[in-house]
């Protein structure tokens, strides 16, 4: 058990470089490991999710070394992998899983995934399904890991995708990239593009039409190896974000952060809040648009999110939550149900924990409503992150708006995403309140 800040006396304040993102973290090392040449990755995230991925490919026969933030992989081409000589252990990462079955379908041995017992509940079918109709073989159990992934020869496949999922769209892109024609995915709504623009750089040709939902992959390209520098992870920021518009008096400043629109659906949802938020570009990093992020305590307005609204937040939605209960009014978020199929049932995990804490907040079958206009007052002061490290971040965002001490249970499971994550909180409690 751990025990988290109460209510800091004076707000968050100061300057803070977010580490990097865990998404692009992850497909810089797939994407160079399937390049010519030697890439190097600055701002690399060192979280356990990352680490597994970087693991995975190891075992897969890529040599990869890894001093804290910067990484070094010596790609070994789209054929070059080999057959590793045990079961890769994917840890609690469905974004390693997905994208490493896309890559694996394609190649000519036959590799087994595992992972811990969260992974092992999450449904794999979505990646299954596509794939083997491209022709791979895959075997799952019971929809689950582990999953065995025989190799084949794959053909070009158009997919219209039945779940909007970046990790399902990747995973395609990926045996496509080994396919023998050209394939096109169509997605059910826009996802985070960060595997797109990722091959681009590396010299693959895809092409997105204007609707942003229609993908062309076009097959055998010869990827070569790039520098890059990983923007810092919106999804991390969202945490500070949160907390700087909540707790009274808050002046913060975020910087390097992931602008890409496909992410950043938590700052459109603030500013429809009334949250005082200001953004300054700074240009590109790893084919993405980056920039700083200023954010000022602020009187919140409740909000409406629908299906539409859910992917560039999917991440963010404990945080709404968060924010909708210090809002003066009802909130609604729907259309979220794949909320249900992530580290845990995060609706229904939000739902227990923000009630310990006397947050009006009622369960909905794909989402939920909340009223931010009761007071909060601590029923219980045992929370639990439930191993989920989203979940135990948005926790210890919530406790600083209350003055009970509060602890929290299975802490450790932040390191999935953000090992620093409590170091940097203390960071913007301790600053002088200058500005
Ligand atoms: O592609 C990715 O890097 C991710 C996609 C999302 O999952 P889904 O594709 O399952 O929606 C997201 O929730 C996850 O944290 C990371
Ligand atoms: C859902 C998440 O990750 P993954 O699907 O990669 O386990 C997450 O980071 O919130």
């Amino acid at each position: 058990m751990m025990n988290l800040q109460s209510q800091p006396r004076y707000g968050l304040h100061g300057t803070l470089n977010i580490p990097g993102d865990k998404s692009i973290s992850h497909r810089a090392l797939i994407i160079g490991a399937l390049s010519h040449g030697t890439t190097h990755l600055e701002h690399f995230l060192q979280a356990e999710d990352c680490l597994s991925t970087l693991s995975a490919l190891q075992a897969l026969g890529v040599p990869i070394t890894h001093e804290k933030e910067t990484v070094t992989i010596h790609g070994q081409g789209l054929t070059g992998l080999t057959a590793p000589k045990h079961t890769l252990n994917m840890g609690n990462s469905g974004t390693t899983t997905r994208l490493l079955t896309g890559v694996l379908a394609g190649q000519t041995f036959t590799t087994t995934l595992i992972g811990d017992s969260s992974l092992s509940q999450r449904p794999m079918e979505r990646v299954r399904h596509p794939l083997n109709q491209m022709g791979a073989h895959i075997n799952l159990t019971a929809g689950h890991l582990p999953m065995t992934i025989s190799g084949q020869n794959l053909r070009a496949i158009t997919y219209q995708m039945p779940v909007a999922s970046a990790q399902v769209k990747s995973a395609i892109i990926l045996g496509a990239l080994q396919a023998q024609g050209p394939s096109t995915i169509v997605e059910l709504l826009p996802t985070r593009d960060h595997t797109e623009r990722l091959l681009q750089i590396f010299g693959a040709d895809i092409q997105i039409a204007q609707d942003k939902r229609t993908i062309t992959i076009q097959p055998q390209p010869q990827l070569a190896a790039q520098d890059l520098i990983i923007p810092g992870d919106m999804s991390s920021a969202a945490f500070f974000i949160t907390a700087a518009s909540i707790v009274p008096n808050s002046h913060i400043k975020l910087t390097k952060i992931n602008l890409n629109p496909t992410r950043t659906g938590l700052l459109s949802v603030l500013k429809r809040m009334g949250g005082n938020i200001h953004l300054t570009a700074l240009g590109q990093m790893a084919g993405e648009p980056v920039g700083d992020i200023d954010v000022k305590a602020a009187t919140l307005k409740p909000i409406q999110l629908t299906a539409t609204d859910i992917p560039a937040i999917i991440d963010e939605l404990p945080l709404v939550a968060l924010l909708a209960a210090s809002a003066n009014g009802i909130s609604k978020i729907s259309g979220a149900s794949e909320l249900r199929v992530k580290e845990t049932d995060r609706i229904a995990c939000i739902t227990s924990e923000l009630q310990k804490l006397g947050i009006n907040i009622k369960e909905l079958p794909d989402g939920f409503l909340i009223d931010g206009r009761t007071a909060w007052s601590v029923r219980n002061q045992q929370l639990d992150s439930h191993k989920d490290h989203r979940i135990g971040m948005m926790l210890a965002i919530a406790a600083l708006k209350i003055a009970a001490p509060l602890k929290l249970n299975h802490a450790s499971a932040i390191n999935i995403s953000y090992p620093t994550f409590f170091q940097d909180l203390q960071e913007l409690l301790t600053k002088e309140t200058s500005s």
